[in-house]
């Protein structure tokens, strides 16, 4: 099985990394960009290749470059160099109507990974476009169960789950730079501070996780009576932090709309 990046950004790079992870062979990775695919090759033994050479060689081809970015890289490629090839978009906001429009020869299936893909951690939203053979539907989940779990989901639900678990890892890096922050207001050196967050962090999403609770199961488990934490938790309600979140979700699924 050969594999194909047109695209080696950031998220290219926690894919082909979690790849790696998962046994496949650098090998058998292909990737090519203007600039950043040299390097990713160096950094990961995978190889870089010609437009054409990778598209006709790979049986997976990742597009992962910008979603703005898709006509033109198309439109000055032969028009029959995709034909019954299968394409897996990581295209945030390009649907999967326009996908097959774009591509209407090939076989093609719009997802949403997250950076976790470098540690096996992603759940990924993917949609199948109405030509994809079965065979071709168990590469993919093949593809994506190597990089994490994957759910089938609705287009109309892609911009929720963009938002919330594509654009996610930086709202929960925002969180924890947030209490790093505070931390560091109290007098902790930066680096312990930095550590104290990520730790707390992990260690609660382990816990509501393995423990299969709810959140405010742990909420009420951490909340010891007249405890301090129930006054921390009042703060953030007074502040209105679900609001907070629901306000940055929307305008995340807004993007598009401006
Ligand atoms: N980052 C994330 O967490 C997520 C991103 N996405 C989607 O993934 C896609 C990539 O995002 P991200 O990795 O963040 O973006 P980056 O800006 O990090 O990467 C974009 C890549 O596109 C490449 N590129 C530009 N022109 C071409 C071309 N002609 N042929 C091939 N590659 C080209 C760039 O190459 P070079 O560097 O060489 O210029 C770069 O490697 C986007 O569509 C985004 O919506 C979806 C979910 C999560
Ligand atoms: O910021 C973006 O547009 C992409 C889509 C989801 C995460 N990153």
């Amino acid at each position: 099985m050969k594999y194909g990046f047109l695209g080696a950004g950031h998220l290219a790079s926690a894919v082909v990394f979690g790849l790696i992870k998962a046994g496949v062979q650098p090998d058998d990775i292909f990737v090519n960009s203007p600039a950043s695919a040299r390097s990713l090759a160096d950094k990961t033994g995978i190889h870089y290749a010609e437009e054409k050479q990778l598209i006709g060689d790979s049986d997976l081809i990742v597009l992962a470059f910008l979603p703005e970015q898709l006509k033109k890289i198309i439109q000055h490629l032969p028009a029959d160099c995709f034909q019954n090839k299968l394409i897996i978009s990581f295209l945030g906001s390009t649907s999967l109507d326009e996908l097959q429009k774009s591509l209407p020869a090939a076989e093609i299936v719009r997802s949403l990974p997250n950076v976790n893909a470098e540690f096996d951690r992603s759940l990924t939203s993917i949609i199948f476009g109405s030509t994809i053979s079965e065979k071709s539907k168990q590469l993919v989940k093949d593809f994506f169960n190597k990089i994490g779990s994957f759910v089938e989901l609705p287009e109309k639900d892609f911009p929720a789950f963009s938002a919330i678990a594509g654009s996610g890892p930086a709202f929960v890096a925002l969180f924890a730079q947030s209490l790093q922050k505070a931390a560091i207001n109290q007098g902790i050196d930066p680096e312990t501070a930095l550590t104290i967050s990520l730790k707390t962090l992990e260690g609660s999403t382990e816990n509501l996780l393995s423990r299969q609770l709810l959140p405010n199961d742990l909420i009420k488990a951490v909340a010891s009576p007249g405890g301090s934490t129930a006054d921390g938790i009042v703060s953030f309600e007074k502040d209105d932090f679900a609001n907070i979140v629901n306000r940055a979700i929307l305008a995340t699924i807004n993007h598009g709309t401006k």
